[in-house]
């Protein structure tokens, strides 16, 4: 969907991916499930701090995305997981394929560039073993249904987003075709989509706190306060909307690091010209929103992060602030935003709660490199290796 030309298709496709995941409904559905993944990554961090190591906590996130995405597409069959562990192996290479810009972007009408540099057909092969992976997930769900109706037992709850998906197919009631295509084309974005995102909100935000202390104190003061029941708990999504603080460091996380540095490639319709710049239809556009958040035209010190910059003005990241897209904005706006920036807190929160953090390798504050790496999504180009300390929380 994220590459559709904008058209009835991409219409319909957007729809289905509201119903089936992203609309406010069932994203608050997916809290138990969210929950149950950010329970087990404070157990793993426990233990781990126990072991008294450090953790890589780049890894940490990105096994944590892949699982609770896997769990929420594709259930948790044995195949499944199989078949998900090789697609993001996949998905690497084919990001890094899709990431930057190459001599076929400078000329895009030459066929003959493109055949010399090999583009089309790294991506080709990519894209055909992504399919594949693709076809086995969605037989190995029909079967799962075959038998399962022939023994009366499918369970509501048990559906998943595949399943969801798949009732489309069934009920032939949406008004336009719908076949494995658009299923496909349905997961291969979810999964994509939701995987390299809210991820890396995470790792940028606790590497810019790691870097202002004050910043991790202020975040970890809030959370603390207002969480603590005695039992210490995982802090749940009815306290995050409550965070303020937390949100004003998420909002300027993703100022900074926004997931998506050059948003998705957008082709005009029609001719137009914008400040005396004659822009031909058909153009491939790209929007810099990295380089838009740090535009000292908008912003006072723009590369220090300073979370309380957002407190008492109105702009945020829903799209009506163009000085500020990191979901993009109009129609195409990223669908995801709820889902991404919901679980994001919810475990930014938790790990602030559950444990205090220390650079390892005896690293000091202001020497943490936040070196981004190259590529269409946003990470670390190096890992952040960190030690958790469990905190107890002391009974006043
Ligand atoms: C913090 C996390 C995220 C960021 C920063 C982000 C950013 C973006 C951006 C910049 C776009 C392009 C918007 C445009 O062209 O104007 C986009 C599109 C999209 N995003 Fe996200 N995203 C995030 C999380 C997610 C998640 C969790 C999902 C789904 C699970 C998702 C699904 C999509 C889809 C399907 C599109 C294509 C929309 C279309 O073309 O109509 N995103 N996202």
């Amino acid at each position: 969907m994220g590459f559709t030309p904008y058209g009835e298709y991409w219409r319909q496709m957007r729809k289905v991916c509201n119903m089936g995941l992203l609309g406010a409904t069932r994203v608050k559905s997916l809290h138990p499930t969210m929950e149950q993944e950010v329970s087990k990554l404070v157990a793993q961090t426990r233990a781990a701090a126990a072991a008294a190591g450090p953790i890589n906590l780049s890894v940490v996130l990105f096994d944590l995305g892949s699982c609770v995405n896997s769990r929420v597409v594709l259930g948790m069959s044995a195949v499944r997981q199989e078949q998900v562990g090789l697609f993001f192996s996949l998905t690497k290479q084919l990001m890094k394929a899709l990431g930057g810009f190459s001599l076929v972007d400078m000329f895009p009408s030459s066929d003959l560039l493109r055949r010399l540099t090999g583009a089309h057909a790294e991506l080709k092969k990519l894209h055909a073993a992504v399919d594949a992976i693709l076809e086995t997930i969605i037989s190995d769900h029909e079967a799962k249904r075959s038998s399962a109706a022939m023994n009366d037992e499918e369970e509501e709850e048990d559906q998943d987003l595949v399943d969801f998906l798949l009732n489309l197919k069934e009920n032939k009631d949406l008004g336009f075709p719908f076949t494995n295509v658009e299923i496909k084309s349905v997961i291969f974005d979810i999964l994509m989509a939701g995987t390299n995102t809210w991820n890396a909100v995470i790792e940028w935000a606790l590497s810019e706190m790691l870097k202002n202390p004050r910043i991790m104190k202020k975040a970890q003061d809030e959370v603390r306060q207002l969480v603590f029941n005695g039992k210490g708990d995982i802090v749940d999504e009815a306290c995050i909307n409550q965070l303020h603080y937390l949100q004003l460091v998420v909002t300027e996380t993703l100022r900074l690091h926004p997931s998506g540095p050059l948003n998705v490639p957008r082709e005009n319709q029609e001719t137009v010209v914008i400040q005396g710049y004659r822009i031909p239809a058909k153009t491939k556009v790209i929007f810099n929103s990295w380089a838009i958040g740090r535009d000292p035209n908008h912003w006072t010190d723009p590369e220090t992060f300073y979370p309380e910059r957002f407190l008492n003005t109105c702009t945020d990241y829903k799209g009506l602030h163009f000085q500020f897209i990191p979901f993009g904005a109009g129609r195409r706006m990223c669908p995801g935003v709820h889902y991404g920036t919901t679980i994001a807190k919810l475990v930014l929160a938790n790990l602030l709660y559950h444990f205090d953090w220390e650079l390892a390798n005896g690293v000091k504050p202001q020497d943490l490199d936040m070196e981004e790496r190259l590529g269409l999504d946003l990470r670390r180009k190096n890992d952040l290796v960190i030690i958790p300390i469990p905190y107890h929380h002391q009974a006043a």
